[in-house]
């Protein structure tokens, strides 16, 4: 079997270059109004007398009160449900819509893949929109033609690059859209959804040029609606909420937040149909947690991790019995118990856990003050890193969730690292046992 080579491998996430102090691009209190008619004959009127300061329709804000900067080298993810105003936005710092109120100033050259159907003249062909393009950024047709060839290869749509662009599919207007906008050396690329228009091994391209161009300095802004995407390819991240920032941090930090909210709102959901129970239970033990969410009915009181001799151990070698031990309280009366764990990457993304439930494991009915511990054991086959592991309690019964209660859930509740052991090296992110026969045949 051929060693893969070291380029390759994937390598331990290496640290970012960090984002410079120098500001390039500046939101300040922004705001988009758009008017909504509830009649047709009311946008007219509006037109007609909004001078002389009567106003048809109401108002609705898309944005509102948008403050954030983002420095050189910065890569920013965007978050939110939909019409939270992440397109919105964009379209403002790309400058392809005017803001009601607030300030934007971007500097540089600015790259942006915004929804399908902009940035392109669909009646030109393929090769001349990318001239097109390039010539809106600045470069000279000698420039262009140097990279021609790269950005044909990239998008790798064959003869329809000599085609009009108005008979290219999604994907393919997707593929050309990505080619150009990374191939034209933007200081600044803006990204909005549309790489999830493109098959999957198009869009595990665009993921590794995106990563490559953000280690050489590129500033990135990011849109998607998937939270283990924006973690690999983002620092930081924002999460917009019915069109205000409701948290800019870490990737990692604002994904949980997004995540989080969504749960409450589920939780919120399914709590309202249990009238007996409390709504919310203030956390005692380990509250400083910071990425700690859930209704607080059972709480976790406690999580270590051991080694195979029972010890706290924050570091383990590959092929070592890894456990992760739990310890819970529960404040309220639980039927259909159940505790689950997940391992993260240094990057944050998801690589493996398993809950209570799915191995169908069946608690007895918890009573008030009932404690209880649950041991996770597995061994361990992942290579060289830093991880982080998140712990969770729920009332689950039914196979598809459909009445999860989520009563406490800690990001990172623990740590540990896999160290260097060289006579099992692991080459990607995890090893899985794996039988090999072979045959040779012998003239
Ligand atoms: N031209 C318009 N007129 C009226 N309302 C609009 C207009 N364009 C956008 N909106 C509204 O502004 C809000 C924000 O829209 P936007 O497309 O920015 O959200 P989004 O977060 O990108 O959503 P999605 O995830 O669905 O793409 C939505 O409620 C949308 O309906």
């Amino acid at each position: 079997m051929a060693v893969p080579t070291a380029d390759i491998l994937p390598q331990e996430a290496a640290p970012l270059p960090a984002p410079t102090d120098e500001v390039v691009i500046s939101v300040q209190n922004v705001g988009k109004m758009y008017r909504i008619y509830d009649q047709p004959q009311d946008r007219l009127k509006h037109m007609l007398f909004w001078r002389f300061g009567k106003h048809y329709g109401r108002e609705f804000w898309a944005l509102r009160n948008v403050s954030f900067e983002v420095r050189r080298g910065e890569t920013v993810g965007i978050i939110g449900r939909n019409g939270s105003g992440k397109s919105t936005l964009l379209q403002i710092i790309a400058g392809t819509l005017a803001p009601t109120e607030g300030e934007v100033r971007v500097k540089g050259r600015v790259a942006a893949l915004l929804e399908l159907g902009s940035g392109f003249n669909p009646e030109f062909t393929g090769r001349e929109n990318v001239y097109l393009n390039g010539a809106i950024l600045g470069l000279s047709r000698d420039e262009i033609d140097a990279r021609f060839d790269d950005i044909a290869a990239f998008a790798d749509i064959g003869e329809f690059i000599d085609q009009p662009v108005k008979v290219y599919s999604s994907g393919m207007y997707a593929r050309l859209a990505f080619a150009v906008a990374v191939s034209l050396d933007p200081d600044i690329l803006i990204v909005d959804e549309i790489l999830a228009v493109g098959d999957l091994a198009f869009q595990q391209r665009c993921a590794t040029r995106l990563r490559q161009l953000r280690d050489e300095g590129l500033t990135l802004l990011y849109v998607s609606h998937s939270p283990d995407s924006i973690k690999s390819v983002c620092q930081n991240a924002l999460l917009l909420v019915e069109g205000k920032v409701f948290y800019k941090g870490h990737a990692e930090e604002t994904m949980n937040k997004y995540l989080n909210l969504i749960r409450e709102e589920t939780n919120a959901a399914m709590l309202s149909k249990e009238a007996h129970l409390p709504r919310y239970i203030p956390f005692h033990s380990l509250a400083k947690a910071k990425l700690r969410y859930g209704s607080g009915h059972v709480q976790i009181e406690r999580v270590e991790l051991l080694d195979e001799d029972g010890q706290f151990s924050h570091s383990f070698r590959f092929g070592d019995m890894i456990t992760i031990l739990v310890e819970f309280r529960s404040y309220i009366e639980v039927n259909h118990f159940s505790c689950s764990f997940l391992v993260r990457d240094s990057t944050g993304v998801d690589l493996f856990g398993t809950t209570t439930f799915d191995e169908r494991i069946e608690f007895p009915i918890l009573r008030v003050g009932n404690r209880g511990l649950v041991r996770f054991k597995f061994l361990n086959q992942l290579r060289i890193g830093n991880y982080g592991v998140s712990v969770a309690l729920n009332r689950t019964s039914q196979r598809d969730y459909s009445d999860n209660i989520l009563f406490d859930q800690i990001d990172g509740a623990a740590v540990f690292s896999v160290v260097p052991d060289i006579s099992r090296p692991v080459h990607y992110k995890f090893f899985v046992p794996i039988s090999i026969d072979y045959e040779v045949t012998f003239e």
